[in-house]
């Protein structure tokens, strides 16, 4: 279980995240939204070990953020917003250099069905040869290689077509369900975070997201 306690964090003298609180329980899918600038990506980043709060504790399972940063780093898979690939490379190139660089190791044919799951079917194709939502599909796919608890993903689905967002929409819902996975993600696209997510968290001063989401008939809790 994930449980953020009290989190807050100020750039400056600027507050972006004033404590928030909420837990992540194993199995379920955790939709994040709100405004541009509500503090969504500032969130994953701390959640991610990529940036530190201000104030509060963070627990994943048993180990503390403050004292355990190395042992919960293996247990966290991140997707930034930004694609982060070899672009040179093939799909093959950089799922195995990415492996290389994971303390839970894979074999070649682990790896293709990793993609495969994905609906990524390119093995051999260099990155710059894929699409958007291809890309995104194998930066994804990089993540899971060493087979984390907890999963974050900055807007996986952000200006890819509708089929490849659906596609990555159930895969994650699966994973979840099926392997007991804690996944976490942004998303603007409220048709889609209301079909895949358990529950929905809402950030920002602007009430028109929780209001929007009522309206879809959910419960969105307030951060
Ligand atoms: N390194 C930084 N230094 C100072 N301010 C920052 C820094 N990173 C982010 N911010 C500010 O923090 C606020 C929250 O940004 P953040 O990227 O977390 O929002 P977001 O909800 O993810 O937005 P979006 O939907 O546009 O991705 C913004 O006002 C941003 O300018």
């Amino acid at each position: 279980m994930l449980e953020v306690q009290t989190l807050s964090k100020a750039y400056g003298r600027k507050q972006i995240l004033n404590d928030l609180s909420f837990t992540v329980h194993p199995g379920e899918v955790i939709g994040l939204v709100g405004e541009n600038g509500a503090g969504k990506s500032t969130l994953l980043q701390i959640l991610a070990t990529l940036s530190q709060p201000s104030a509060g504790e963070i627990m994943l399972y048993d180990q503390s953020y403050r004292t355990d940063v190395k042992i919960i780093r293996r247990q966290i898979g991140f997707v930034p917003q930004d694609i982060a690939l070899w672009e040179d490379f093939s799909v093959k190139e950089n799922m195995r250099f990415f492996e290389k660089l994971s303390w839970n190791h894979k074999n070649t044919e682990q790896l293709r069905q990793l993609c495969q799951d994905m609906k990524l079917n390119k093995w051999n194709e260099t990155v710059k040869q894929l699409s958007g939502g291809m890309k995104r599909k194998l930066n994804i796919a990089v993540s899971l290689i060493h087979d984390p608890d907890l999963l974050i993903l900055d807007e996986p689905t952000a200006g890819i077509d509708l089929k490849s967002r659906k596609d990555i929409a159930s895969y994650l819902a699966g994973l979840a369900k099926t392997q007991e996975k804690m996944i976490l993600y942004t998303s603007h696209d409220l048709d889609q975070i209301t079909q895949t997510c358990d529950r929905i968290y809402c950030m920002g001063d602007d009430p028109f997201y929780y209001q929007v989401l009522q309206a879809y008939g959910e419960q969105p809790v307030l951060l």
